[in-house]
């Protein structure tokens, strides 16, 4: 093998995301309040991986290591090898809130990543047409074609979520960070959700990181499931879910899922 493929195979086969040790204290009136505690695991390319576990357990605060924008107490979180020491750049993130800006439409809205961060703001005049056309078939991956001149004020909530997740996807991010996105919607408008992270996902091919309450939805879009312990939380459970993809709500309906769904939840009890 050339040497050039030798170092382009060794580093397809790091990890996008190491957690080595990770431990995380907060300080908080004086006194260290212990949230996680020695969390190793790793996370590959293109997977897509769930956080559960009983509240304050830590996993915001998981994804906020990730981002770079809290340190870990002690061990070390990765990207590609490297250790994270400031905000990465390549990340996308979606929240529970669509936090869309009403003075903007949806195509505006889902293009203003490229309008603020560097380096795509530089020649965002330059590139708008084709910036354009990405938003346009990210849009049309989550069937708002019809709704890109539309306001946040004139869409639903599920609609604003969708949006809000193009926007996180818009600057091709390599690794995206979702925290609860689908945690304010109806139970029918978030199984449609789900279906329509998964198409998104797949078309992308990001590195995704899910916070979630629902166990259904982490074992839904999920490669593996890690289930959080109470705090001082370490992670107590690993699920491999290797259930066929594309999955359709119809999957949710199969022994399979619900044997799936039964082991995460005695874990959960356990812990
Ligand atoms: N900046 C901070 N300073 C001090 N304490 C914090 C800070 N951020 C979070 N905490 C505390 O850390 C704990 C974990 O918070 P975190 O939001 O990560 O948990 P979570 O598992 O995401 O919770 P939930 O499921 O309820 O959203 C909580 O007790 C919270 O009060």
């Amino acid at each position: 093998m050339l040497d050039i493929e030798a170092i382009a195979t060794a580093q397809s086969e790091i990890p996008v995301l190491e957690f080595q040790q990770v431990c995380l204290e907060y300080a908080l009136n004086q006194q260290r309040l212990a949230i996680i505690e020695e969390v190793t695991f790793s996370i590959e390319r293109a997977e897509f991986i769930s956080i559960v576990g009983p509240s304050g357990c830590g996993k915001t605060s998981l994804l906020r290591m990730i981002s770079g924008l809290h340190p870990a107490t002690q061990g070390t979180v990765r990207f590609r090898g490297q250790p994270i020491v400031k905000p990465l750049k390549n990340v996308g993130i979606a929240f529970q809130k669509p936090v869309l800006l009403p003075w903007r439409n949806t195509l505006q809205n889902v293009l203003l990543p490229l309008e603020v961060v560097p380096p795509y703001k530089r020649k965002f005049r330059e590139n708008l047409p084709r910036y354009t056309q990405a938003a346009q078939e990210l849009l049309a991956t989550v069937g708002l074609s019809d709704f890109k001149t539309h306001y946040p004020w004139q869409l639903s909530g599920g609609m604003q979520q969708r949006a809000s997740l193009c926007r996180a996807l818009i600057h091709q991010p390599e690794i995206l960070l979702l925290d609860e996105p689908f945690g304010a919607l109806d139970a029918f408008t978030r199984e449609e959700m789900w279906v329509m992270m998964q198409a998104l996902w797949q078309k992308t091919q990001c590195t995704a990181v899910l916070v979630t309450h629902d166990l259904r939805e982490a074992i839904f879009l999920s490669d593996k499931v890690y289930v959080m312990g109470p705090r001082p939380s370490r992670i107590i459970y690993e699920l491999q879910v290797d259930l066929p993809r594309p999955r359709t709500l119809e999957t949710c309906l199969t022994d399979e899922f619900n044997h799936l769904f039964a082991e995460v939840r005695r874990h959960i009890r356990r812990g």
